[in-house]
């Protein structure tokens, strides 16, 4: 199935006020047809659907059109009323094979993704299909500031856009009709055109009036509050020291008068590091996912964990925000190794160098640690929620 999405943003805003019209003006950093294009482009994506898309303009503003969107969507010049400028964008698409299409306003700056796929879903079986939300406040019959009569409410519903159409059905339905139209389902019903009303959602608000732009950024807030979910773990290592020639810490080879004691490579740096990530996962531990009793195990690189853990947070929505890592020991010096063994857990872990800390301290000579008898390592990790 081919697919166009029609934007439509030729209208001057007048309802909106302002000193340009509302689809230029700056929501949060940004021009309002900005989002409406990043979130029509993110709600196909997350709908794995593929479109070609067409923005109308104003004439006026073909040249900032180029601008925003760098020449990768289509840019069609609008007409006088919103229906001639859907049409516009409809005849430009005729011998297109294009299959469907979507007429979207260009003032509403955040199509949620299962608005987009309910209307495609319900154009599988009609030529026809719009979101839509049911009035849920009562209505009433207004005279000068005076309660003149109350109206049944059921039954009635409040429009929304993208608007969906089999494309060769809408575009006929354009041609023959006459007048204005609020939308395209008029347009489509008054061909004959059976539409299907699908589920709209809040969030799809049309900016109409200045209060509406408040409006948006509340909406914008709440989606970035509901982002910050960032989760912090930690980690705690120890392995002994035995005989041997290096020690191997946080992926990097030194060598050294002894080597550490363990099942595995002995990395107690990684392994500090691990246990942190699983501890914000609330995944238990390294032992938990490698049983030091399965003799797979024995003498297995530490990567292999920490690779694990990685991608275990990557599977449940999460990304390193960054990690930081304490090598407890007298000696080796672990300075002079600190900027490889970053690299190689950004490495292994999947993000920039820039957001992981290896240091060391000694304890003063005091304790286990202090002894030459160990090394100890403590990790703090925050993930991040995409
Ligand atoms: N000649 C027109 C008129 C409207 N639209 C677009 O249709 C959408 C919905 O229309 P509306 O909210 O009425 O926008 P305006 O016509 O710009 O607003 P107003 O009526 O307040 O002037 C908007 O994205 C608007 O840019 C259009 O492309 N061409
Ligand atoms: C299609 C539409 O968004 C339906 O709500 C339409 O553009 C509304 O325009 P209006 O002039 O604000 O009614």
């Amino acid at each position: 199935m081919s697919i166009a999405l029609i934007i439509v943003a030729a209208g001057r805003g007048t309802r909106a006020g302002g000193t340009q019209p509302k689809q230029w003006q700056m929501l949060a950093g940004k021009p309002v047809l900005a989002h409406t294009i990043d979130s029509c482009q993110t709600a196909l994506r997350s709908a794995g659907r593929d479109a070609r898309l067409l923005l109308v303009l104003h004439p006026d503003d073909m040249a900032r059109g180029l601008e925003l969107t760098g020449g990768t969507v289509t840019l069609i010049a609008g007409g006088e009323s919103r229906d001639a400028s859907v049409r516009n964008a409809l005849e430009a698409l005729e011998h297109q094979n294009i299959d469907k299409v979507l007429i979207h306003d260009g003032a509403r700056p955040f199509l949620p993704e299962t608005v987009l796929t309910g209307v495609l879903d319900a154009l599988q079986t009609l030529p026809a299909a719009a979101p839509a939300l049911p009035v849920s406040d009562a209505l009433w019959l207004g005279d000068r500031a005076r309660v003149a009569g109350t109206r049944d409410r059921s039954g009635l519903y409040r429009a929304q856009t993208p608007q969906g159409f089999h494309y060769d059905a809408i575009l006929a339905a354009h041609r023959c009709h006459q007048g204005p139209a609020p939308d395209d389902v008029e347009i489509a019903r008054s061909a004959g055109m059976d539409v299907a009303i699908t589920l709209g959602h809040e969030d799809n608000l049309k900016i109409t009036y200045p209060a509406d732009f408040a409006r948006a950024e509340a909406i914008l807030r709440a989606r970035k509050d509901a982002r910050m979910d960032v989760r912090l773990g930690n980690g705690y290592d120890v392995h002994a020291f035995t005989e041997g020639d290096h020690v191997i810490l946080c992926g990097v080879e030194i060598p050294h008068s002894k080597a550490l004691l363990g099942h595995s490579d002995a990395d107690v740096g990684m392994h500090a590091l691990t246990d942190a990530i699983y501890g914000a996962l609330a995944q238990g531990d390294i032992g938990r996912h490698f049983p030091p009793s399965d003799p797979q195990w024995k003498g297995a690189a530490s990567w292999i964990f920490l690779d694990h853990a990685a991608k275990l947070a990557g599977e449940m929505g999460y990304r390193i925000g960054n990690a930081d890592v304490t090598l407890i020991c007298e000696r080796p010096k672990i300075g002079p190794h600190a900027p490889a063994m970053m690299a190689e857990l950004a490495r292994i872990m999947g993000c920039e160098a820039s957001r992981v800390s290896v240091k060391a301290t000694t304890s003063e000579k005091l304790g286990f640690t202090g002894r030459e008898e160990g090394i100890a390592a403590i990790a703090t990790v925050t993930l991040i929620a995409d």
